[in-house]
């Protein structure tokens, strides 16, 4: 009978599943305005990023990475959106690896997945939060991307060069999620190498590892430039105040 208890114990043991949302930039490319705190139909970026993770069931702990300047105001955010699965509120670094590797080291210790989320990709969805977490489950590293639909060239001097097939080139969004300790070995190194990454996976591929890429959303933009505001408001009437 204990034997039998113990087995059901084991088979329901429920996997930890945190996230690093990072939001600790400076914005440059958004002409001065601070991109997670600007409100998009009254509730700031960064609040909408870390809902659609405080509404997702798996997800077990939330860490925020944020500029030293804005500690207080995010911390304040959190309380009063009442996003009570953000355990702690850190001080990021220079580069986007940086501030991922300041929220890493705040993570439990227990959680065995890792999502590794841009503060400033606010319109993120269940059914793709869901699809990357369950892939990266099964197969240690899986990331949400959409094939690129213009044709991208390779330029030296301002010369285009090379001309990629593009069938074969996707864009690669964010949630990244990682087996725990793939995820921390990948980035400490990285960080140690000094090399410059845009992505999480890439600090991954550079051990030799896979990553599976799950099915993206259009929708799933990163504010990066003004005119995203714009877009970001048009998703929203779409959506016709739908959370998905
Ligand atoms: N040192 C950094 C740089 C970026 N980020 C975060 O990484 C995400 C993606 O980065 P990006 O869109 O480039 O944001 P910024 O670095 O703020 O923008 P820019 O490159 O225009 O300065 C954002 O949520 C940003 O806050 C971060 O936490 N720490
Ligand atoms: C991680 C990322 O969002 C994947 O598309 C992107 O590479 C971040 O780039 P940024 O220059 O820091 O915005």
């Amino acid at each position: 009978m204990a034997g039998l208890l113990s087995r059901l114990g084991r088979k329901q043991k429920k996997t930890v599943r945190a996230v690093v949302v990072v939001a600790a930039g400076s914005a440059t490319r958004m002409e001065g305005i601070d991109k997670v705190l600007t409100p998009l139909a009254d509730v700031p970026v960064l609040v909408r990023t870390l809902r659609v993770f405080q509404n997702c069931d798996e997800i077990d702990e939330i860490v925020v990475v944020t500029r030293e300047d804005l500690l207080v105001e995010v911390s304040q955010l959190c309380k009063a959106f009442a996003l009570d699965k953000v355990s702690k509120v850190v001080v990021g670094g220079k580069e986007r690896i940086h501030s991922v590797l300041c929220g890493l080291r705040e993570v439990r210790q227990d959680a065995e997945l890792i999502a590794i989320q841009d503060g400033a990709r606010p319109f993120l969805t269940q059914e793709v939060l869901g699809e990357v977490l369950e892939k990266a489950e099964a197969t240690g590293a899986a990331a949400p991307a959409i094939p690129v639909t213009d044709t991208i060239k390779r330029v030296e001097n301002g010369l285009a060069v090379e001309t990629p097939d593009r069938s074969s080139l996707f864009a690669v969004q964010t949630p990244q999620v990682f087996e725990a300790g793939l995820i921390r070995a990948a980035v400490e190194k990285a960080v140690e190498e000094g090399v410059a990454l845009t992505d999480d996976c890439a600090a991954v591929e550079r051990l030799g590892m896979k990553v599976s890429l799950t099915q993206g959303s259009r929708e799933n933009i990163k504010i990066t430039t003004p005119l995203d505001l714009f877009l970001g408001e048009a998703i929203l009437d779409a959506r016709d105040g739908r959370v998905l």
